[in-house]
């Protein structure tokens, strides 16, 4: 029987061909493009070392909407919850805070082991794993500074525990077959004018090195570096900032990451791909929205969120970009919050996929801006969300909004309990 959705897929199918877009290879390619989900949206960046410590850093999760995963045997069960409802292919990012251990561990002493149970389910799932070194919410993060810091051994703690996590993160690209990208994040910075810039920034070089020292075949692992512009607390200076990390990644070689909240309010991080790309290698992107600050909001289907998959696929920079999400929002439901934000990622990146791209540079080429203009106009209302609705039903996962019904009813049988 032919449904409505088989329906608009043949139309849409004949109406790309005018346009010489194949949806089919569209679609395959989509399939090659995961995006990597990161667990900290279930918890609100809470992690489960169960200090009773307050999320720090800079970061905030606001709201309280009920239901929280609070171990991570609730987390991942939350997690299978999403991941049923978004389509293609998904990897899982997970920060060090989200070990699992009886005892309690030192961030300076995490292990493989403790990661043990997430490498299982991801390789059920068929996903891989990315990872992170948790350098916040901590005693000895409690003043504002990590890699950076004055105290030597307050820094050396810093570096065992980020050489640690390296350690973790090739255990995953070993385990799962893919190379796990380890994202190094310090909230380092000053509330109030700082005098002597050098000497942090000095530090935080000086530590990353001493990091990234233990050479790490790239088939496992690769790291991530990641600037911000300011945090809560460190609105005047921030150690690790944008020229910093650029000229850190440039020089070492590690991947940069680019958030898409940790810049000027004008400032876009799809501006920034094209730069970053002729002098790095790989890129890591936080997908995000900030709201007038680094609020970390769902991600929408904004301008922003199609420029960003536009620079990804006219570049094609397939194997180059590495997509993450960082968002953590608090005062809706959770799970709906990772559907939201990860269908929305895969949308524009197939939007950009079924875009005429070959066309329109031509017409740029050409120098005619008329219709370079017109025809991006005019083909954001192609029929994109037929091919999206097809793509959904070849993943088995709902087409439309019936996912919210699943989300639902997971809340009511299972998230109210909690
Ligand atoms: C928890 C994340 O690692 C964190 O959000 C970091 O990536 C960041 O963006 C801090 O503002
Ligand atoms: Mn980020």
């Amino acid at each position: 029987m032919t449904t409505s959705i088989d329906q608009a897929w043949n139309l849409a199918k004949a109406r790309y061909a005018e346009f010489d877009v194949d949806v089919e290879s569209a679609l395959k390619l989509l399939d090659t493009l995961p995006v990597s989900m990161h667990c900290w949206q279930g918890d609100d960046v809470a992690g489960f070392e169960n200090t009773g410590g307050a999320l720090t850093g800079g970061i905030q999760a606001t709201g309280n909407y009920p239901g929280k995963a609070r171990n991570a045997a609730e987390l991942r069960s939350d997690l299978e919850q999403a991941l049923a409802l978004i389509p293609g292919p998904k990897r899982l990012n997970l920060h060090a805070i989200y070990l699992e251990s009886d005892t309690a561990v030192e961030r300076n002493e995490i292990e493989p082991k403790h990661f043990a149970n997430w490498v299982e389910w991801a390789r059920q799932k068929g996903m891989g794993l990315d990872f992170n070194p948790s350098c916040f919410s901590h005693p000895l993060s409690a003043d504002g500074f990590t890699l950076s810091h004055a105290n030597p051994e307050i820094r050396k703690f810093w570096i065992e525990h980020c050489q640690a996590s390296r350690r973790i993160s090739a255990y995953f690209g070993r385990e799962l077959g893919t190379a796990s990208v380890m994202n190094i994040w310090v909230p380092d910075g000053m509330k109030d004018l700082t005098v002597d810039r050098f000497a942090f920034r000095e530090r935080l070089m000086t530590a990353l090195d001493e990091v990234i020292s233990e050479k790490i075949d790239e088939k496992y692992h690769l790291d991530a570096v990641e600037s911000k512009l300011f945090g809560i607390g460190a609105e005047s200076f921030t150690v690790g900032s944008n020229e910093f990390y650029l000229g850190y990644a440039t020089t070492r070689k590690t991947a940069l990451c680019l958030d898409a909240g940790h810049f000027h309010p004008t400032e876009v991080i799809s501006d920034k791909i094209s730069t970053a790309m002729l002098y790095v290698q790989h890129l890591l992107l936080h997908v995000s929205r900030p709201v007038r600050w680094d609020s970390d909001h769902v991600v929408l289907l904004d301008d922003e969120t199609q420029a960003i998959a536009h620079e990804i696929i006219r570049n094609r920079l397939f194997d180059r970009v590495h997509i993450g999400l960082d968002f953590f929002d608090a005062s809706i439901n959770r799970i709906a919050a990772w559907v939201i934000g990860t269908r929305n990622m895969k949308k524009a990146l197939l939007r950009a996929l079924l875009e005429p791209t070959d066309m329109l540079r031509k017409l740029e080429a050409d120098g005619d801006y008329t219709a370079r203009l017109a025809m991006l106009e005019e083909q954001k209302s192609l029929p994109w969300q037929a091919v999206w609705e097809t793509y959904c039903q070849r993943h088995n996962v709902p087409a439309g909004s019936e996912w919210l019904q699943t989300v639902r009813q997971y809340e009511q049988s299972v998230l109210s309990k909690r």
